[in-house]
């Protein structure tokens, strides 16, 4: 089997392809991705040796390379490529509607184009937008999203869905609730929390600190995109989720105790606009229909979290000494003079 990994280099993508170079020695896989700002390949030094693992840098929107890779033999493509950070969308929508929406529609193009054996869309539980305090999200729930970054998911979904109903392409979709775990870019709540506090810096906590939302570790997301490649029924969705709901402000003060550092740290700054404020996810179907199970509890996977950042400081110290910082360094005053005004 010839997998396409599109966004390979990226926190999600580079933990799946490590999780599959090593899994399936028999396979070949072939990893597309632009190497933008969260792209990074230092996350692949595992799989960069191995004979069934070979690297492309371009974008997902280039459908002559597309076309070029997916025609020399691929039977699956399974799609990460994404701009993923929701206070980016705010800022800069463009982006996020040119990648998300278009690129997938190139890759749907393509894959339609070379009668590939399955098309996995990698989305998210966003698409549905917010629950109050009770309610879980199911494969049925209407989509809702709130941010431009939600919205331009949505859109690639329904675009993914269209070229099942229409063209008949063997298509699933996975929607996951928030990953953590190594790798993951310290513009997220879990690696710049982590990350601040071994810096002794602020940490900043938007609005009141009780969005909640559902934790999973990567790997398990990992493990259950391996089992819909296989044994997916063609045309389902599949929601994702280990039901580890924390609030923002819970998750933040654990992290703090694990490393032994002050509550003083914490910052309450300006909340993001149109912040969804709970998300959680029903996993029944994949857990019945494929047989997924996590296997890694809140517990046990946030303890090996903190402890990779400990033990990769030179992977993170790399990327915030960059350009990266600057752009943090000025959100955090722009949400800080905010919550003062
Ligand atoms: C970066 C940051 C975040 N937060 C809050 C906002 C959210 O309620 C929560 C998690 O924020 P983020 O880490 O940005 O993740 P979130 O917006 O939930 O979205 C993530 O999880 C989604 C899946 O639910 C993915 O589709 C997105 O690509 C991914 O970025 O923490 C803070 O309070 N302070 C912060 O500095």
């Amino acid at each position: 089997m010839k997998i396409l990994i599109t966004g390979g280099a990226g926190f999600i993508g580079s933990n799946f392809v490590n999780y599959m170079v090593e899994k399936y020695p028999d396979y070949q896989f072939v990893n597309l991705d632009a190497l933008t700002y969260a792209g990074n390949l230092e996350n692949l030094q595992k799989s960069e040796e191995k004979p069934n693992y070979r690297f492309v840098k371009g974008d997902i929107t280039d459908r002559e390379l597309v076309d070029s890779l997916v025609a020399d033999g691929v039977d699956v493509i399974v799609n990460f490529a994404a701009e993923s950070h929701v206070d980016r969308s705010i800022t800069e929508p463009d982006i996020f509607v040119k990648t998300n929406i278009m690129g997938t529609q190139v890759l749907l193009d393509v894959a339609k184009k070379h009668n590939i054996k399955k098309y996995v869309q990698v989305s998210t539980d966003e698409v549905y937008g917010t629950l109050g305090e009770t309610g879980y999200f199911t494969e049925e729930t209407s989509l809702a999203p709130n941010s431009p970054y939600s919205a331009s998911k949505a859109g690639a979904d329904l675009l993914v869905r269209a070229y099942h109903e229409t063209y008949g392409l063997p298509v699933n979709i996975t929607r996951c609730s928030n990953n953590y775990g190594p790798y993951h870019f310290p513009e997220k709540l879990i690696p710049l929390m982590i990350i601040n506090a071994l810096k002794g810096k602020e940490l900043p906590v938007y609005g009141d600190g009780l969005n909640v939302r559902d934790w999973l570790y990567v790997e398990d997301h990992c493990a259950a995109i391996d089992l819909v490649i296989h044994k997916g029924k063609a045309g389902e969705v599949y929601n994702v989720g280990g039901n580890n709901e924390r609030t923002n402000i819970e998750i933040v003060k654990r992290i703090l105790k694990e490393l032994g550092k002050s509550e003083d740290l914490i910052r309450f700054v300006q909340d993001r606009p149109g912040h969804d404020r709970r998300y959680a996810i029903d996993a029944t179907k994949i857990r019945t229909e494929l047989g997924w199970e996590p296997k890694y509890t809140f517990k046990t996977g946030i303890v090996k979290t903190i402890q990779w950042y400990l033990e990769n400081q030179k992977w993170w110290e790399r990327i915030i000494s960059g350009d990266y910082q600057k752009y943090y360094e000025q959100q955090y005053k722009n949400r800080l003079e905010e919550v003062h005004k």
